[in-house]
């Protein structure tokens, strides 16, 4: 349907929201009705047939759910489940927007919107445009996914990522956050403007004021020309800082000050810099660690988390284990030249039984080392070598003096220590992360 045929109601208890909209789309549209009470919503609907309907998601006080949106969409849809629904939300409120989706809303506006938007949304809705996809690409990666949990994070990354708002990316290691950020920044206005990934909770605190804002020549011993901070350099585009949990707090209050000002200073000079970032803040920490204020601060935690998505733990996607598998199993299939591997039922169970500590990195791991050894074209439960992160520590006692054997051992132990997570277990063994996957690989743990 074009949108000069379409009928369309709006329900919002604001009267500003409602004019609002009625002058935007009045000359648009065949009708528009607005209605300020969803009391009314069955006598709307019942008297008028309407091709889409704008429903607000927060009404005062009258159904006292909690979730007021989705007690009325349901309404709609008991009615008449082809009416389409857009639903209107506040930024805090996305969750349950996401959940509107799912009881069948046909998409959501973020308030305060833009008119361009709402045209577009209702446009591609009437015109029954095919849904978007679900699945996103990042630098032409795919991201693989069709569970449940992933389709979230996948209509969050939509929504979110044409935004400027602060995304705080939450998800164990190895779970696709450096992926999910980069495919915020691809999918937004600032694609093609510079996108900067700093690993901070891997700088020393030396490193972080001279890496993150900048020096100028003869700031420090060693500072023999000026250099531009990573803010700098993500000037117009975006900036990644990883690893947000693992910051100090004194740290913590230096980032603070540059997103509060909007502005650097490089070390060593007296003249701020004006900065335009998008920020995006990753963390494999439980979020009750950026909970509790004697470790991260509140201030910063509601600057940098406008929105956070989680990404789900591998074990958790069910079927797509295997989804990904036969993904990676394909890339190293062609990168390796090797011929077209089939998967035999053990193989698929073994991977099913399996916890993934660390995630869809250790899922590509094992699977890059099985293309590589396997001969034949069957992949079989032999096949698949797990790491061994999981091991005992008592099982890493060195028997030997070999320097090798030393340097596996520690790194197990370290591992261990800290539950698989690479950045910190690289922090206490004095590598880098990137020395630390060498020597995973090497070892093959
Ligand atoms: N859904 C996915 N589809 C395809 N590849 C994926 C997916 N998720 C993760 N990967 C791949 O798995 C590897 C690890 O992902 P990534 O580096 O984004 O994880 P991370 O959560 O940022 O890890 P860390 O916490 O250790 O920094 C990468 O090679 C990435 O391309």
């Amino acid at each position: 349907m074009v949108l000069k045929r379409a009928k369309i109601l709006v329900i919002d208890d604001d009267f500003d929201v409602l004019t609002a909209i009625r002058l935007l789309l009045k000359p648009l549209v065949a009708e528009i009705v607005v209605e300020k009470n969803p009391n009314n919503i069955n006598f709307q609907i019942e008297s008028k047939k309407f091709d889409l309907i704008i429903l607000d998601m927060n009404f005062n006080g009258l159904v006292n759910t909690g979730n007021e949106g989705i007690y009325w969409l349901n309404k709609i849809k008991q009615f008449n489940p082809n009416i389409a629904v857009v639903l209107m939300t506040a930024y805090a409120d996305i969750d349950l927007a996401v959940k509107g989706l799912k009881e069948g809303a046909s998409d959501f506006l973020i308030k305060p919107w833009k008119n361009e938007k709402i045209i577009h949304t209702i446009k591609s809705i009437l015109k029954s445009e095919k849904k978007p996809k679900d699945n996103f690409s990042s630098n032409s990666i795919p991201i693989i996914g069709e569970s449940a949990v992933m389709k979230d994070v996948f209509i969050k990354l939509k929504k979110v990522g044409p935004t400027d708002a602060n995304v705080l990316i939450l998800g164990e290691n190895g779970t696709g956050k450096d992926l999910i950020a980069r495919a915020l920044h691809e999918n937004s206005n600032r694609k093609n403007q510079p996108f900067i990934k700093v690993d901070v909770g891997a700088l020393t605190s030396t490193l972080f004021e001279s890496e993150l804002f900048g020096y100028k020549k003869g700031a420090f011993t060693g500072a023999n020309e000026d250099r531009k901070g990573r803010f700098e350099a993500a000037n117009g585009g975006t900036l990644f800082l990883d690893e947000i949990g693992n910051i100090s707090l004194g740290q913590q209050v230096r980032l603070l000050t540059v997103l509060q000002n909007r502005q650097v200073t490089p070390l060593g000079s007296n003249n701020p810099v004006a900065i335009d970032i998008r920020l995006i803040c990753a963390t494999n920490e439980n979020p009750s660690v950026l909970a509790d204020e004697k470790k991260f601060r509140k201030d910063l935690i509601y600057r940098i988390n406008t929105l956070d998505i989680t990404i789900p733990p591998l074990r958790d996607r069910g079927t797509d284990i295997i989804l990904l598998a036969k993904y990676f199993v394909n890339l190293y299939e062609e990168k390796y030249n090797k011929s077209t591997f089939e998967f035999d039922a053990d193989f698929t169970k073994k991977l099913k039984k399996h916890n993934f500590p660390g995630n869809v990195r250790e899922l590509q791991y094992i699977l890059e080392r099985a293309v590589i050894m396997t001969d034949g074209n069957v992949l079989n439960a032999e096949d698949l070598v797990f790491s061994s992160i999981e091991r005992t520590v008592e099982n890493n006692i060195p028997e030997t003096l070999n320097l090798d054997d030393l340097e596996k051992n520690a790194i197990l132990t370290v591992l261990e220590k800290h539950n698989g997570n690479i950045s910190k277990s690289a922090k206490e063994l004095g590598i880098t992360r990137a020395a630390l996957y060498r020597r995973l690989e090497k070892y093959e743990l």
